[in-house]
This record gives structure tokens, sequence and C-alpha cells, in this order.
């Protein structure tokens, strides 16, 4: 079937369904308040409050279906070049097990269980030193994840480390990071596939500086995560010991299952990284075992389609009712933005649909008092997913109930609404949301949530035709500010009359 009659198909579904209230949809069907839900393993996740029906949800799974979704799952776990535009796999499901008897996916699980040792080695030694603090530098990929699941995973009494992470270019974010830390109790990660990111070179060189001359070939305090094993060598001395790999099959968003997650492991253990990587393995042999209609990240994918081709809404916001998963919505804005973030098919032609919305979020409650507003009474209707933890360690069960109670509260109003003869105070209601529930915050059960997520970008890449493993949308800008490092040195001058004006401003 052509892009175009799918989704001529897709919106004579939206045109049947959307001609009755949402709410009255669930009330004409309450069953599926349990039926459209799904637990695999610590993930529970209800899609009853998204604007669809049983025949839009069939007629969703036939078109995935047709789209070859299953069998372009299993080409992922087996290590097929699934990055057409760089030739090579996206192997991150390796990372976390050995789903796959072709060699490519073999070989590199095991390369990933030797980087596995070397990691724990790492930390032992390191343990075995005065080291009290770690900063990890890198940025994007390279940063958003670990710093995700160590602000997640740390406890509330102090690990044997405290872990820092310098991402930002500015250099007031190098001074900050620095400031009150002892550059002989100090170790510094610099992690990135590249090696040839600029802000991770320049914030690399700080650190180097700062940790002075007991980082060099005998003080053993500055290490490299990278899948370009020279370079750190080169540009900093770093000896090869202290240099952990990575490999261009995992993509840099998709990394943090590799030693690009050694900050995680400092903060919470090599043994509860294993969990994380084992949660995540565990929605893994879900997603690539399970048909389509009983898969979680298929229902997830399935439901961002509707929302965005069927009903065009052209936001979604990721709402984590948990103070410890604040930093969610800026880990997913990287990997469902930077992945989806695509309008040319495999082959390079158009894509005949929308594709990726804009994703941002927040913590519950901190958003209502923020942006719900718009949420409930704007204009535009964004879809959200909400994330709640069932049990909490915090020692204040006055303070979850009250949590919960706005989690359930929020997304009963976006979908039911309220009327009010004064329009000032009426609510339309209509708001579609999942809400997705974590039995306990573990390790194994973010890794399994991180992971549904992936999968869920991954199928709708495929639904879509496109390559959820490059990004070459990132190259233009960079290009751009290495040639305009000169003029702001006042060597050159821009071409661009803008930005000629502009750089006479800032240089003041
Ligand atoms: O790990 P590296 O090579 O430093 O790259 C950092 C990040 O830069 C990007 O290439 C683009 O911003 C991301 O995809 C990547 O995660």
């Amino acid at each position: 079937m052509s892009d175009a009659s799918r989704l001529n198909e897709l919106r004579a579904e939206v045109g049947r369904v959307a001609a009755t209230p949402l709410s009255r949809l669930v009330s004409a069907d309450p069953a599926r308040a349990g039926d459209f839900a799904l637990k695999v393993g610590p993930v529970y996740a209800n899609f009853a409050r998204q604007y669809y029906d049983r025949d839009a949800v069939r007629w969703l799974f036939r078109a995935a279906e047709a789209a070859g979704s299953a069998q372009r799952v299993r080409a992922l776990f087996d290590g097929e070049t699934v990055n057409v535009t760089e030739g090579r796999p996206a192997l991150h499901t390796a990372l976390r097990g050995d789903f796959s008897h072709a060699p490519v996916a073999h070989e590199a699980h095991r390369e990933a269980l030797k980087a596995r040792a070397r990691m724990r080695a790492t930390i032992e030694a390191l343990e075995a030193s005065e080291v009290t603090d770690i900063v990890s530098v890198g940025i994007g990929g390279s940063d958003l994840g670990p710093r995700l699941a160590v602000d997640a995973l740390s406890g509330p009494k102090p690990g044997r480390f405290r872990v820092h992470f310098l991402s930002n270019v500015d250099g007031h974010a190098a001074q900050r990071t620095l400031a009150g830390l002892d550059p002989k109790r100090t170790a510094a990660l610099l992690i990135s596939k590249t090696f040839g990111t600029q802000e991770t070179l320049l914030n690399g060189g700080i650190l180097r500086d700062w940790l002075g001359d007991s980082a060099g070939l005998d003080g053993g305090r500055l290490y490299a995560i990278s899948a370009n094993l020279e370079r750190p060598a080169q540009a900093f001395d770093i000896p090869p010991e202290r240099i952990l790999p990575m490999w261009d099959w995992v993509g840099g968003r998709y990394s943090l299952w590799s030693a690009v997650g050694l900050p995680i492991a400092l903060a919470i253990g090599m043994d509860g990284f294993e969990q994380f990587l084992s949660g995540a393995a565990q929605m893994d042999a879900h997603v690539l075992q399970t048909p389509l209609e009983g898969n979680l990240a298929a229902w997830h994918a399935l439901t961002s389609i509707w929302n965005r081709n069927g009903l065009g809404y052209a936001a979604q916001a990721v709402l984590a009712y948990d103070e410890r998963l604040k930093l969610l919505s800026n880990y997913l804005q990287q990997l469902v933005m930077e992945s989806l973030g695509k309008s040319v098919k495999l082959d390079g032609s158009p894509v005949g649909e929308d594709t990726v919305p804009v994703w941002w979020g927040g913590a519950g409650t901190d958003t209502q008092h923020s942006f719900f507003q718009a949420l409930h009474q704007g204009t535009s209707i964004v879809p959200a997913d909400f994330i709640g933890v069932v049990r909490s360690d915090a020692p204040y069960p006055q303070n979850h109930r009250a949590l919960h109670a706005n989690l359930l509260a929020q997304t009963e109003a976006f979908a039911n609404g309220q009327r009010s003869d004064d329009p000032h105070r009426a609510y339309a209601g209509g708001r579609p949301s999942t809400t997705i529930l974590l039995d306990a915050l573990t390790p194994a059960s973010l890794g399994a949530l991180l992971a549904m997520y992936e999968h869920s970008v991954y199928l709708q890449s495929v639904f879509w035709g496109i390559n959820a493993f490059d990004q070459f949308g990132v190259e233009l800008g960079k290009q751009v500010a290495s040639k305009l490092l000169p003029a702001l040195a006042g060597e050159a001058q821009a071409e661009d009359p803008v930005t000629r004006e502009l750089l006479a401003r800032l240089r003041g």
C-alpha cells in the first residue's frame, strides 16, 4: 500500500473515532480500561485514555504488520545494516543480552562482556584509590543517559563516589562543576564516541589541566571511553589501560548500556549496572518474541503514529510523577527527536507523513504549576505519557499519596474535561494520555522503561520508513560554528550579513 493510501485509511479511522468524545468512548466500552493495558516485568502501561477505539487499534496493528515491523525488529537484533546511511548495524540490544545466532550480533555481545569486565576492574581500581569525586565529561548520548540514570538511581545515602556531569561548552559549566572539588581526589571520564566533539574536547582539556601532573601517565585519574581508541592517547596522553571501548555499531543515544554507562556503574555499583542491563534485556526479549498485538513497544509506537499522523498533534509531553525521573524528558528528547527527526525515507525520497512531534516535559507535580494550564485549556492538544512509580522508598507516605492523587487526577481531567456555562471555566477534555507505572524505581525497572522507549522509536521509524540511527541534521550547525571561530577571534569576517552584525555585538 502506498503512503498516501495508508494515510487516507488512517484519516478515515480518525474521522469515525472522532465523532465520539473520548470520555464517551471509554464509558461505552469500560472493559478497555483493562484491555488496553499491558505489563512487561516491572513496567505496566495503560493506553485506555488514548483517543482511539478497538477497530482503530486493529487497523494500526494491521498497518504495522504490513510495514514489516516484526521482520525489522528481528533484523535489528540480528545486526543487519539497519543504519543504511552509515552502512552499519545498531546493536544496542547486544550490549544487554545474547539474542541472536547471527555472528555479528553474537560477536558484539562477546565484545560487550569484555568491556563490562574492564568496567568492573576500573571501578575496583578507583575504589581502592583516594578518589571521592568523578567528573563525567561528554555531551548528547555521551551524557544524557548516564546523567538520567545516576540521578534516578542514586539513593538518599551518599555512595562511594559523588558523580558530576559536565557537558556544555559554556565555561560557566566547567567553573561550576569544578568549584568545591579537589583535583587530588577527583577522576575524570572523557566520554565521546568519536572523540571529535568540540564541547568534550574543550572541557576535557580543562579537566586535564585542572587535574594537573597527577593525572598524567602515572597519576591515573584521566580516563576515556570512545570508539576512537587512538585519539584519547594522542590528544590527552591517556594510556590504553585507561581507555575503555565502544564501537561504531552502537549509536551515541543508544550507548548508555556500554562503557558509556561507567558513571552509572560508579554511582550504583557494577552489580546495579548489570541489573539495569537485565531490565533492558527483559524488555528486549518481550519485544523480540511477542506478536505485535501484545507487544508493549508496538502499542506505544502505534499510539504515537495515531496521535501524530491521525490526529495531527505536533507535540508530545512526557510527565514523570517521580522526582527521581525529572531528567527523563531531557533524555527522551534526544532519543526520540534525534532518531525520528527526519523528512526523507531510507531511499532518500520524501516521507509521505509527518514524522516526529516536539517532545518535551518535566516532573509532576512541578509542571502542573508551570505549563499545565496550556495543556488543559490551550488550543493545541498535546498527548502525554504520564510515568508513575507504585512503591516509593521516600519516608513521607502522605506525600506519595498526594503525588499519586495528582497523577490520577490529571489524566482523568485531561480525558474527561468538565462542562461549565462559563467558557473561562470550561474544560473541553479529549486530551489523550498513556499512563506508565513502574512497580518501583530500580535499576531493572529503569532499564526496562528506557528499552521500551528505544524499541518504540525503532518501530515508529519502521512505520515511516526512515533511519532512526543517523543524525546528519546536527552536522550543519557544527560546521558553521567551526568556520566562525576565526571570526570570533577577530581573524576573519563572517560572510552572512546578519551574522556579521551579531558578531560585532558579541565581540563588544
Ligand atoms: O559521543 P560523541 O561522539 O562526542 O557525540 C556526542 C553527541 O553528538 C551527536 O553526534 C550530535 O549532537 C549525538 O548524536 C551524540 O550523542
